[in-house]
């Protein structure tokens, strides 16, 4: 029997086929970014279908990628933006923004970028989600109490002592980079905090240590690719099956690991305690092996990865907001002057120790600190993930479904005149509590709520006695060398300065002579 249809024409099957293949491209290419337009609310300019605006951020610096959306909506609470394909919400209004990350926590409680908590080193504060985080979270933040903080005084001190040393071989005038010093700083004194090693890479730059810890914050382009892909699900799916671990550097994890294991081992078979987040965390283990119904032990992988990631979160973000404050000091004198008047007082009065409680009083220092972090804040942006549906409020049902994304743009929050007039400007007096001019929900350099960086206090701390012992012994200034306005590198996830930040200093006898 002939079951051919006499009324189709040739060809009619691939013609059918033809349109379907090409409307499915279609649909694929654009549909994405159709997602916030469907749902009413304002989105940005979209580059190139399949794409979107993938490529513009590639070669863009992340604080100007990351608030697109802001300037171009000045009336909107929130925006529609793409995260390469996926519809990420950018938003805007400061009490929104307070929702999200404090009153409706329990809906955006995770981050967005996310390694497999089982793999080494991810059993971290930073990357941990829901109840496992919780866990950690309220085991860890006495670690970082005022009494641990003030037990952990003499180790900055220390090493600010090393630096004020090493200054002296600078002090002559001649320019020099100055995150690379300060650098050396904030690593010895993380590697003392946090590994319990003596590492004094301000006298020895080619440790094994600060190789290590620059290979992971080196902008490169490859990383910048590797910091785009780690949060394409699909990519992430690939490696946990695979176990190819494209976003860790494994020796260098291995490195840290090792050498946390021998600092442990050492002080066992020598019976030594150091009052350091090492030992504190250590303490934690030991506790929790005697509990076999903990649902979360902290075990040995969670103490490896959280010291890992005190290390990276702290060593970077603080040295470039010490260079930053040098950097603004130079070019604001009124400001130095102010800041140097200040320690000077207070040093004489505590017998010219950098003292815990000599930093309590140090006012004006911390509002040089804070208004530094305005400026440029180190962590431009936070992510939230919506772990439950979540109606976003003062709308009439928009809701976020589980997975989706949320965009809080710190830096553009900082810069924006309503909050901050003439945002430009170095002005330190914003910061005076008795002027209680900053709106709830626009400044962030540490983020908010339950998951705001809970190294904050420690670093504001290492950040004060680092300026305070600089201040008092040098004076900091401009030369040829320093860019005006500063330039951002475009291959980096934090706000770091292209080409690096160049300044002179002059012991400060010379200075005033
Ligand atoms: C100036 C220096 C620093 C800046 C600007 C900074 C900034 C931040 C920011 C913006 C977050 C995300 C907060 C959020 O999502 O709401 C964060 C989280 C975090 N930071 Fe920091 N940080 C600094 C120093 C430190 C230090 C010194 C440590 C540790 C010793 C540290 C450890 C962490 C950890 C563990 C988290 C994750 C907290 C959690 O999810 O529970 N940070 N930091």
């Amino acid at each position: 029997m002939d079951t051919s249809s006499p009324i189709l024409p040739p060809y009619a099957v691939e013609c059918v086929l033809g349109l379907v293949s090409v409307a499915l491209l279609y649909y694929f290419a654009y549909s994405p970014f159709n997602y916030w337009k469907k749902r009413g609310v304002a989105q940005i300019d979209v580059q190139y279908p399949f794409i979107g605006n993938a490529l513009k951020t590639f070669l863009t610096p992340i604080h100007i990628s990351r608030q697109w959306g802001y300037k171009e909506f000045p009336n909107e609470r929130f925006v529609g933006t793409y995260d390469n394909r996926k519809p990420t919400l950018l938003i805007r209004d400061p009490d929104l923004i307070e929702s999200v990350l404090i009153k409706d926590f329990s809906h955006l409680s995770d981050r967005t970028n996310r390694d497999d908590p089982n793999a080494k080193m991810a059993k971290n504060l930073l990357n941990l989600t829901g109840d496992q985080w919780k866990h950690y979270r309220n085991k860890l933040t006495p670690t970082f109490s005022t009494g641990k903080l003030k037990g952990m005084h003499s180790q900055l001190t220390d090493c600010g002592n090393s630096l004020i040393k090493f200054m002296k071989s600078l002090d002559d005038g001649r320019p020099f980079e100055v995150r690379d010093v300060i650098q050396r700083f904030t690593m010895d004194v993380i590697a003392s905090c946090a590994f319990g090693l003596n590492i004094d890479t301000i006298n020895d730059p080619d440790s094994e240590f600060r190789k290590a810890g620059q290979a992971i914050f080196k902008p490169t382009l490859w990383g910048k690719i590797v910091f785009g892909l780690r949060l394409r699900p699909l990519i992430r799916k690939i490696t946990q099956i695979t176990k190819f671990n494209l976003f860790q550097n494994s020796k260098v994890g291995q490195f840290f690991s090792d050498a946390i294991d021998t600092t442990i081992e050492h002080r066992k078979k020598n019976n030594l305690t150091r009052h350091d987040f090492l030992h504190l965390m250590n303490e934690l283990m030991e506790k929790d092996k005697a509990d076999p119904n903990n649902p979360f032990p902290f075990d040995h992988n969670a103490l490896v990865s959280n010291a890992f990631v005190f290390f990276l979160a702290g060593f970077e973000t603080t040295a470039t907001t010490v260079s930053y404050a040098m950097y603004l000091l130079a070019l604001n004198e009124d400001a130095q002057e102010k800041a140097y008047q200040e320690v000077s007082r207070v040093l004489k009065k505590h017998g010219g120790e950098a003292s815990f409680n000599a930093i309590q009083e140090m006012e004006y220092l911390e509002q040089v600190i804070s208004e530094t972090l305005r400026i440029y804040p180190p962590a431009v942006a936070l992510s939230r993930a919506v772990t439950k549906p979540y109606e976003v409020p003062g709308t009439s049902g928009l809701v976020l479904p589980a997975g989706s994304t949320i965009n809080i743009p710190t830096y553009a929050l900082h810069h924006d005149p309503q909050y901050f007039p003439e945002p430009e400007k170095f002005i330190p007096e914003r910061f005076d509590e008795s002027n209680n001019s900053i709106r709830k929900g626009t400044y962030l350099p540490f983020g908010g709520g339950p998951r705001i960086c809970i190294g904050a206090r420690f670093a504001k701390m290492e950040a004060a006695v680092c300026l305070a012992m600089l201040i008092q012994n040098d004076h900091i200034a401009k030369c040829s060398q320093t860019k005006i306005p500063l330039d951002f590198d475009q291959r980096s996830f934090l706000l770091v300065p292209k080409g690096g930040i160049w300044l002179t200093v002059r012991p400060r006898a010379a200075a005033a002579s």
